[in-house]
């Protein structure tokens, strides 16, 4: 599985990786291998598809991009050997997440939600039945995967959620609605949270693997979003839907901790998301204020530029730094979930911000569709909202600091 990732490395044009940033500081020779060939893949097979994905809002199905990916053994570097997977920690997960996202920011949240949110749920709390039932098809991209948690009524206030899950014979009937679940149109495969004791607030919450085609389960329609367009966003629709008790993911009760665990890496992987857009952002500015002349010279050679150049690469590389140094320490177990919120507080508003820097070197070239950067703009925001508010994340970091001792 892993020759598969690494065989594409002699196709890869160094050079333009290199320039960007020095991957010596950051990781040793097997990651930036590994991070070359997911670059390579990417630049190939997801950037010539982004802006059509961006202005359909349309996930490019007859490319079988998902398929692709699954060959290219993108979507289980987490999930173990024994079921398709690559056996790999966060870090590379992070650094595939950056690749892909360097490529299309739509694509990388919808990988995000796939293997990150669905497929790494599954590893860490499903039991040996469950794996060997889900994770074969979704590691190999025949099946898609997606999660959801938020309500129209629970959404920073997540545990407050009312989707409700009655204990009968041999099971469950679930009845409520869940809100912006990515991939919810699409995915055959989805981790549910529900109240099996909607009286006992957070302790009432149970985690669920629910099916596509499972009578009472449906998916209303798809969201019409500013970015991430064509990574699909819907409502689910839980009516009288049965689930069998073999489906509870973790233990009844119990699902609040999956929940906010699988927050907390949910958190850092999708951190890497905003670097891979302001790598993009990078990508399409330095060509252009080299080549584009002002006053009888290369724009890039006047100091206004040089300095949002400056502030565009700070913000990248310390973010950047931030992300795998946590990622390092996730590997290790020790997760901590300030640092999890940190890294993604951090990477989203930098990105926000380099993404209006970028416009602003391109001049009105930016700010028309032709050029990416009004797309990685649109697409970093999403960044501050989604995976928790930059609100949310400050508090949990503040809290977490006051706590401590
Ligand atoms: C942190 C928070 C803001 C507030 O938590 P409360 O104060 O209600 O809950 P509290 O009392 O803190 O805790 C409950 C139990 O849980 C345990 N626990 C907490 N953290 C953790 C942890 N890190 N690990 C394990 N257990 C944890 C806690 O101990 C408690 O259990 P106990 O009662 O002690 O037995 C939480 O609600 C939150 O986070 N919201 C943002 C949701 C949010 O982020 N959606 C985003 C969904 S959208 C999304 O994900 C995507 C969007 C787009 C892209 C794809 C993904």
């Amino acid at each position: 599985m892993m020759q598969r990732v690494f065989s594409a490395r002699s196709l890869f044009r160094k050079d333009r990786l290199r320039a960007a940033f020095s991957t010596a500081l950051l990781f040793d020779d097997t990651q930036i291998q590994f991070k070359e060939s997911i670059a390579q893949f990417a630049q190939e097979n997801i950037a010539p598809h982004a802006s059509r994905i961006d202005r359909t809002n349309y996930f490019p199905e007859e490319v079988n991009l998902w398929k692709l990916m699954g060959d290219f053994n993108l979507h289980g570097i987490t999930a173990p050997e024994e079921y398709g997977g690559l056996g790999l920690g966060y870090l590379y997960h992070c650094i595939a997440m950056e690749e892909i996202s360097r490529a299309s920011g739509s694509v990388a949240l919808s990988y995000g939600a796939h293997s990150n949110l669905c497929i790494n749920q599954l590893v860490r709390n499903g039991n040996p039945a469950q794996k060997q039932k889900y994770l074969p098809k979704l590691i190999s991209g025949e099946h898609v995967g997606a999660l959801a948690m938020s309500e129209p009524n629970a959404g920073s206030d997540v545990v407050s959620m009312k989707c409700k899950a009655d204990r009968v014979d041999g099971g469950y009937i679930l009845n409520g609605n869940k809100m912006w679940c990515t991939n919810g149109p699409i995915a055959q495969t989805l981790v549910v949270y529900a109240k099996t004791d909607i009286t006992a607030h957070s302790k009432g919450i149970t985690a669920f693997i629910i099916e596509k085609g499972m009578p009472g389960f449906s998916t209303a329609q798809k969201l019409d979003k500013l970015g991430m367009r064509g990574s699909d966003t819907c409502e689910l629709v839980f009516e009288n839907c049965f689930v069998p008790e073999e489906n509870v993911l973790g233990q009844e009760g119990k699902g609040v901790y999956v929940m906010m665990s699988g927050l907390d890496l949910e958190r850092l992987v999708l951190a890497a998301g905003p670097l891979g857009l302001m790598q993009a952002c990078i990508d399409a500015v330095l060509p252009y204020v080299r080549q584009r002349e002002q006053f009888g010279r290369p724009i890039g050679e006047f100091q206004f530029i040089q300095g949002k150049l400056a502030d565009m690469y700070t913000s990248l590389q310390s973010s950047r730094s931030y992300v795998y140094s946590v990622a390092r320490n996730c590997e290790n177990g020790k997760i901590d979930p300030k640092d999890c919120a940190g890294v993604i507080l951090c990477a989203a508003e930098r990105a926000t911000q380099v993404a209006l820097q970028a416009i602003q070197c391109l001049g009105g070239n930016g700010y028309v569709n032709e050029y990416p950067t009004g797309r990685l703009l649109r697409d970093a925001k999403l960044y501050e909202i989604g995976a928790g508010t930059s609100e949310i994340r400050r508090m949990i970091i503040g809290r977490e600091l006051f706590k401590e001792q």
